[in-house]
């Protein structure tokens, strides 16, 4: 019998406020990353035979992704503190799951299993929380009923919960994706592993190259090409014979940012932290730092399961505005909380082009990030799809934020916070869980002050 998956935590309101905050020191790893570990579990799911994994992220997305893989024909072992197992089942292998598939919080989890059942004659319901129920799905349902699956019912506007037929028999296409995004790509690729013949995605920005890279790993034939001046074009050709290989993923840059940015913002501080992926399709948010004036270094530059990692060292900085160009979004998609938190901190203003992908995230990032600076005094517009905030070093803080749900837009603030005047309160810091549980313990471990004291008298 195998080992009884760790159910995600239950989810109840945790409110959190973040202090001023002496210099942090130390030296921390983050967890996994949160795109390789999805594709881990799935690409386990589609080789026959035993995959093993190392490093894997533990946290609510994922663990609704092993789930997922479970339901649909493989044996998903948990062997100690990041080590799973999968066994496959093998490209053709997967079957109807009973009951419907919940991906929690995660977008990510949703959109590549849909690529994954379309590919495949069986039908799956996907369902999701509050917030991934609210999200898009057309982006990615568009070129996968193109390829033959079919939506057999859905909530309105084909959002989530959501049943899909697959197609037994799918049709390569090749598909240039208006929008910018690594799930559109990697569910159509998912879908064309069981297609005959090449299935194509033309991609105007390229983004995070993980499946493409999985594919390769796992065994199958792709090829890429640039496309205009930043996008590119990937082939795959159908019907590999995926092969169980082991993955070791490396510590996630979107959760480095958090303690990254804070050591920048708080005076005294000078930390490292190991084994970072810089995969450069991921390291926007290190670029826009630098040319901010942030003092962050790179040492033990080394290749881990096929991606370059260092250990960053970063020291409170003077910071000054910039302006983040739109072609730098999708390497640095998550980011922009955290980022705007820097900018709140930076002389003068930072003006970052192209956020309108921010709307249609866990929550309306470009909303709750806004109404976050303005609760804490920062001055700060949005025009159209930028947000333009003026900074400086003394940030008024005492703001109540509200997190909608999101992960990032807690952490983001609570970072805020530690640098504030006044402390920064966020409403629930539950949805953290979703993508780093150990963020809390592991900023205090630097020296960060939280405390669950939630009222008024804080100010
Ligand atoms: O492919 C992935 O693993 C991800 C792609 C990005 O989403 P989009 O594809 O919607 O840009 C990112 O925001 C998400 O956190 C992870
Ligand atoms: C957007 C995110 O994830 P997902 O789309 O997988 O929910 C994120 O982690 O910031």
């Amino acid at each position: 019998m195998p080992a009884r998956l760790p159910k995600p935590a239950p989810i109840e309101t945790k409110p959190l406020s973040a202090h001023r905050s002496p210099g942090l020191t130390g030296s921390v790893r983050v967890p996994g990353d949160k795109s390789i570990s999805h594709r881990a579990l799935i690409f386990g799911l589609l080789s026959v035979g035993e995959t093993e994994i190392e490093g894997l992220l533990e946290a609510g997305d994922v663990l609704a992704t092993a789930e997922a893989c479970r339901r649909l024909g493989a044996t998903v072992t948990r062997i100690g503190e990041g080590s799973w197992r999968v066994h496959g089942v093998g490209v053709g292998g997967l079957l109807s799951p009973d009951g419907t598939l919940d991906f929690g919080n995660a977008g990510t989890g949703s959109r590549l299993m849909m690529g994954v059942v379309a590919g495949h004659g069986i039908t799956a319901t996907f369902d999701g929380d509050a917030s991934l129920r609210q999200r898009p799905m057309m982006r990615v349902l568009t070129p996968l009923l193109k390829m033959g699956a079919e939506i057999v019912v859905s909530a309105e506007g084909n959002r989530l919960p959501l049943t899909l037929r697959g197609a037994a028999d799918p049709v390569p296409i090749s598909y240039e994706s208006p929008i910018a995004s690594a799930q559109v790509k990697s569910a159509v690729l998912l879908a064309g592993i069981n297609a005959p013949g090449e299935t194509t995605v033309i991609e105007a920005e390229a983004t995070r190259d993980h499946t493409e890279r999985m594919l390769r790993h796992f065994g199958a034939e792709v090829t890429v090409t640039p496309h205009g001046a930043h996008g590119r074009r990937i082939v795959l050709r159908g019907r590999p014979d995926l092969k169980p290989k082991p993955v070791i993923v490396p510590a996630d840059p979107s959760s480095a940012a958090f303690p990254l940015v804070a050591a920048l913002i708080v005076p005294g501080s000078d930390i490292v932290i190991e084994g970072v992926m810089m995969n450069p399709l991921r390291t926007g948010l290190i670029t826009t730092l630098r040319e901010m004036g942030a003092d962050i270094s790179e040492a033990n530059l080394r290749v881990e399961g096929g991606e370059d990692v260092a250990d960053l060292t970063a020291r409170h900085s003077t910071l000054r505005g910039v302006e983040v160009p739109a072609e730098r979004a999708p390497s640095m998609i998550d980011e922009y909380p955290v980022l705007a938190v820097a900018a709140a901190f930076a002389e003068g203003q930072t003006h970052m082009r192209g956020l309108g992908e921010l709307r249609v995230k866990e929550s309306d990032r470009l909303a709750a990030v806004a109404a976050g600076l303005a609760a804490n005094g920062v001055a700060h517009r949005i025009e159209g799809d930028d947000l333009i905030v003026t900074g400086s070093a003394a940030v008024p803080g005492g703001g109540d934020v509200v997190t909608h749900m999101d992960h990032r837009i807690a952490m983001a603030f609570l970072v805020m916070g530690l640098a504030s005047r006044v402390p920064v309160r966020v409403d629930d810091t539950a949805f953290i869980a979703t993508s780093f549980p150990s963020f809390i313990p592991m900023m205090r471990s630097l020296g960060a002050e939280f405390g669950a004291d939630f009222g008024a008298d804080l100010a």
